[in-house]
């Protein structure tokens, strides 16, 4: 079932199966269509449990239909720790998803881990990022002058954060840095880095991927409630803002 608000689209599966199956279709179909339109295909991962929902991803027949060569991939938060640490996005991307397909390495740019301090790791990976801007890698809005990625794959908490941004911290107000801190995350582990919400916002598509009953009030107050103060609500697409949602996340609707 999809019902439509403004630029938003919201859609409603029975289980978490069924948004993983359509996430994976969506996915695909964005990734041909960028790739016709402008021969690549910028896209932003979250850690949680994101990876999973997109197992069917790297199955027949998507895996062998969409054309990898053309993917860069990217991370909408990070932990601070090594690219090998259990809590790393990285790793967790890498296990369940980028070992499985053929994206080149060169395409794939996760956090410096040398950057031992989140204030280091968030300076670097926005450097990182404006030296891609500076070879045409990364175009950026002519909306906001903030990087444009094609494509964000964002979670939500049961608080309703997304990417970094929590409710109570102040990283979620942030209008000048493309990537930012944060040292006392309340979801551990605490030292992360994150975009920004005028990052996020300017990117072409982005699926909020929500599924499970513990996620059903943060749900509620976020697309019902017009003066929702949760991160969530802030979130925003030039283009076109989807919510996958199963039947327990959206139960309170
Ligand atoms: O690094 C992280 O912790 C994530 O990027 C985070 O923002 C996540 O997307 C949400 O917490 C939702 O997590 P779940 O999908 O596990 O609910």
């Amino acid at each position: 079932m999809a019902c439509e608000k403004g630029n938003k689209i919201i859609l409603k599966f029975d289980t978490e199966d069924d948004v993983a199956k359509a996430l994976a279709k969506y996915i695909a179909l964005h990734s041909g269509r960028f790739i016709t339109e402008k021969g690549s295909f910028n896209v932003v991962l979250s850690g949680g449990t994101l990876i999973d929902t997109m197992r069917y991803l790297t199955q027949t027949p998507y895996k062998e239909l969409v054309d990898w060569s053309k993917w860069s991939i990217f991370w909408l938060d990070e932990r601070v720790v090594p690219l090998d640490h259990k809590d790393s996005n990285y790793k967790l991307a890498w296990d369940g998803f980028l070992s499985k397909v053929s994206i080149p390495e060169g395409h794939i740019y996760p956090i410096n881990d040398k950057k031992s301090s989140p204030e280091s790791a968030a300076e670097d990976y926005e450097t990182r990022h404006r030296i891609l801007v500076d070879k045409n890698i990364l175009p950026l809005s002519d909306i906001s002058g903030f990087p444009k990625f094609d494509l964000m794959l964002v979670g939500m908490g049961p608080d309703g954060h997304v990417a970094s941004l929590f409710p109570n911290r102040p990283q979620r107000f942030e209008k000048e840095r493309w990537v930012t801190y944060i040292k006392d995350s309340p979801k551990p582990p605490p030292p992360r880095i994150t975009y920004t919400f005028p990052l996020i916002n300017s990117s072409t598509e982005i699926a909020m991927v929500v599924t499970g009953a513990e996620l059903a009030n943060a749900v509620k107050d976020v697309l019902n409630n017009p003066k929702s103060n949760l991160p969530g609500a802030e979130v925003s697409a030039e283009g076109l803002l989807t919510w996958f949602l199963d039947k327990d996340a959206a139960s309170k609707l």
